[in-house]
């Protein structure tokens, strides 16, 4: 019998630029970024506000590549800052949508994903999805207490391609996703390092402006007292905190670039201070594995490390050095997160798996359309 045939449209919005593809069942037919001006994006006072820009933008480069829009079977993107809700594929719903436009949980150009893929998707009348949002939650209650009574633990990492690539290393392993324990560490601009049981998050350091290791541009954890002082110090304001924490920490604090390709070369040339801090940032994310591998008792199928660092020869070595001894390590460097969103529509259309529904309610009125 032959396969029926799915067209999905996928589309991932950045800080700078909006990812678009344009998927055949598994196979991209296109992929394309498209670069927005920082001064465009400034004219709009919130994210949700670029919506009109963005899916305008959207709509000119399928034409551009002559993608009959009418073929489409559904539009698929990336979520949100949303609430807590489990890993899967979910129908955008309005109480999501008013979630997305107010910024429930907090601004982000993600948010962007699910308003977009409806917008478009209403106008050709077939579903529109979101996939694994940064804001998965499948923390255990034990993952939860922080130690400090009014600051609980939250879930907020690279969700979509965390779980995408801990599905590929499954099938590779001829296993299911959920029969498999794995440490996933992705490790981009901000770095997220999961315990995976069986196919759930059960732990995961809070990657946007929370914990864990430091990154190209985040702080990660930063001792708590001298934080505190800091922040009372009375000379910077809260904004200029966040900002050295979360943006301007990490490498570009430390080495003034996000570029860890830059970084290798200063090291390269002999930057002593660079190669310092270069390997540090490998002895946190090593760390966290371990801390990850006690979360699941010490029974590791594999440790994945993924994401552009894991590029870095050297980077994915030091890393490697430290953790091998908990199970194998192996590197799927980059990310597929349109991929990931096509292959989430693809379960759901296909049966394989149950969309799900987004909780909540409306609460705000919808802001009139322009
Ligand atoms: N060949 C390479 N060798 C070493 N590092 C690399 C290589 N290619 C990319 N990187 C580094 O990977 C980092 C960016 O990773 P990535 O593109 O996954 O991040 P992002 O998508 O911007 O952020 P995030 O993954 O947090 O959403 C940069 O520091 C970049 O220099
Ligand atoms: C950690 C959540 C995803 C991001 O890096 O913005």
């Amino acid at each position: 019998m032959q396969e029926q045939k799915f067209r999905i449209l996928t589309i991932n919005p950045g800080s700078t630029s909006t990812k678009i593809g344009v998927f055949e069942n598994e196979r991209p037919l296109l992929e394309k970024t498209i670069r927005h001006e920082a001064d465009v994006l400034r004219r709009y006072q919130t994210i949700a506000d670029q919506y009109e820009f963005r899916k305008q933008t959207i709509l000119q480069a399928l034409d551009e590549e002559g993608i009959n829009l009418s073929k489409l079977s559904a539009v698929c993107g990336r979520g949100g800052l949303l609430r807590p809700i489990e890993g899967g594929t979910y129908r955008v719903n309005e109480a999501m949508l008013d979630d997305l436009r107010r910024g429930y949980s907090g601004q982000h150009a993600s948010n962007l994903g699910g308003i977009l893929a409806h917008e478009i998707a209403s106008a050709l009348n077939i579903p529109a999805f979101i996939v694994d949002p940064v804001v998965v939650d499948e923390l255990e209650p034990i993952a939860r207490i922080s130690g400090f009574p009014l600051i609980e633990r939250r879930s907020i990492f690279h969700a979509l391609n965390q779980k995408a690539v801990a599905r590929r290393v499954a099938r590779q392993l001829g296993k299911r996703y959920d029969e498999l324990n794995l440490i996933v560490a992705h490790m981009g601009g901000g770095i997220t390092v999961g315990a995976h049981k069986q196919g759930r998050v059960v732990d995961v350091n809070n990657g946007l402006d929370g914990e864990g290791p430091f990154s190209p541009e985040r702080a990660g954890t930063v001792p708590a007292g001298d934080l505190v002082a800091l922040c009372f110090s009375g000379e910077y304001y809260r904004e200029e905190v966040m900002r050295m924490l979360v943006g301007q920490g990490g490498l570009v604090g430390y080495l003034g670039t996000n570029d860890a390709v830059k970084v290798e070369n200063m090291i390269e040339d002999g930057d002593e201070k660079a190669k310092l801090v270069y390997e540090a940032m490998a002895y946190q994310v090593a760390k966290e594995i371990g801390a990850a591998s006690a979360v699941l008792a010490g029974k590791v199928d594999a440790i994945i490390l993924t994401g552009g660092l894991a590029y870095g020869k050297s980077f994915v070595e030091q890393i490697t050095r430290r953790v091998q001894w908990i199970t194998n390590v192996i590197v799927h460097p980059g990310e597929n997160e349109l991929q990931a969103l096509a292959e989430g529509a693809l379960r759901v259309l296909r049966g394989e798996e149950e969309e799900k529904v987004y909780p909540g309610e409306v609460v705000s009125p919808v802001p009139a359309r322009r």
